[in-house]
């Protein structure tokens, strides 16, 4: 059987820097298996890249706090972990890249050095000289790039810099924060065939957050669509992106379409996202949705089977509206994290 390598189940977070608490993520769950390709897909503030950092120990400890479920990195609950525990897990298993590379690679050091501090914390006995120029063939950087400052670089080299840097500590999982939606269109592609290449030839999985549901499309063997910091929806791609359960992710696809509705104006999904500032105790959606019911905006729907492998938080999917759950909501949980299993 496939080994596990993170498992996140029924999370709840919040920030509560600005004076105000705001309810990031409420009730996400994430299962990803050895060498598998994992989308994150959803509107901007749905809470993607708060998840992305919350399972990388990336978020403040001062301004942020998890107040409900579980991370669990390759059978390790590290979800009480302090930041020394977090940077280990970092150095060993787990690597992040992300959409702006500039605010991560520091201005005033070469190349190089940067990508052979990143060896270093790994194994202080590594070759660092070899091992970088290794990281720079796996993202086909050519050697003299180990001499430059980040910014005599363009935005697809600096990425791949990064991505070296990220390899460093040869990962079993990448989590990639809407890697490429910096990048031109030509560049773009280029990364994200990279990306897909280091996964298979390195064994590696990947969890890809993206808003662009066709690079999700392209590059993952399963997706969690995130709404209000709720997965409401997980299965294989063909079957979230060719046969949707949810109505989210029914407009969503449509939006990233441009499909053109009977009036001949573009699809767009309408109203607001809910505030965060509470805990959403009903359906998130419920207030957008077009075939909402009453029970909708009564009692939060849990996720429930659409078919095998594929899950939807939707009450439109139990075979009683309204009536008791099918199943009890801690079986729905497991079931969540049981996809793709
Ligand atoms: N440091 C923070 N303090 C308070 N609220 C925050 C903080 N970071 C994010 N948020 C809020 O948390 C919610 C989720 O944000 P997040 O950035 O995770 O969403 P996202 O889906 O990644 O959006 P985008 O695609 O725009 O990056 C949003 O309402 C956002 O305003």
């Amino acid at each position: 059987m496939t080994r596990t390598i993170l498992e996140v189940d029924r999370l709840a977070l919040v920030y509560t820097g600005r004076g105000r608490d705001v309810n990031a993520i409420q009730d996400a769950s994430l299962l990803v298996k050895e060498g598998e390709a994992i989308g994150v897909a959803g509107e901007s503030g749905s809470g993607k890249s708060t998840l992305a950092r919350a399972v990388m120990g990336l978020l403040p400890p001062t301004t942020s706090r998890i107040v409900g479920g579980r991370i669990v990195v390759e059978g390790v609950d590290a979800t009480g972990f302090g930041p020394s525990d977090w940077q280990s897990l970092r150095g060993s298993s787990v690597a992040m890249v992300f959409q702006d590379p500039l605010s991560f690679l520091n201005p005033v050091v070469r190349v190089g050095r940067q990508i052979a501090e990143g060896i270093a914390l790994q194994d202080p006995h590594a070759d660092r000289k070899a091992r970088t120029r290794e990281l720079l063939e796996l993202v086909k950087l050519r050697p003299s790039v180990i001499d430059a400052y980040p910014h005599e670089l363009s935005g697809g080299m600096r990425q791949r810099v990064m991505l070296a840097i990220a390899l460093g500590c040869r990962p079993r999982l990448l989590v990639a924060d809407e890697p490429t939606t910096a990048l031109d269109v030509t560049t773009q592609g280029e990364i994200l065939a990279l990306l897909d290449e280091l996964r298979r030839t390195l064994g590696m999985a990947l969890v890809l957050i993206s808003h662009d549901l066709g690079v999700l499309r392209r590059l993952c063997d399963r997706i969690y669509v995130m709404y209000a910091g709720h997965t409401i929806e997980t299965g294989r791609t063909a079957q979230v992106l060719g046969a949707p359960a949810h109505p989210y992710t029914r407009g969503l696809i449509a939006a990233s379409r441009l499909t053109r509705g009977p009036d001949g104006r573009f699809s767009t999904i309408g109203g607001d996202v809910p505030s965060l500032q509470q805990r959403i105790t009903a359906c998130p959606f419920q207030p957008r949705c077009g075939s909402a019911m009453p029970v909708c905006a009564e009692m939060p729907p849990f996720l429930d089977t659409a078919e095998p492998d594929h899950l939807g938080r939707c009450w439109l999917l139990t075979p009683e509206p309204g009536g008791a759950p099918a199943l009890p909501p801690d079986t729905r949980a497991s079931e969540a994290r049981n996809v793709g299993a």
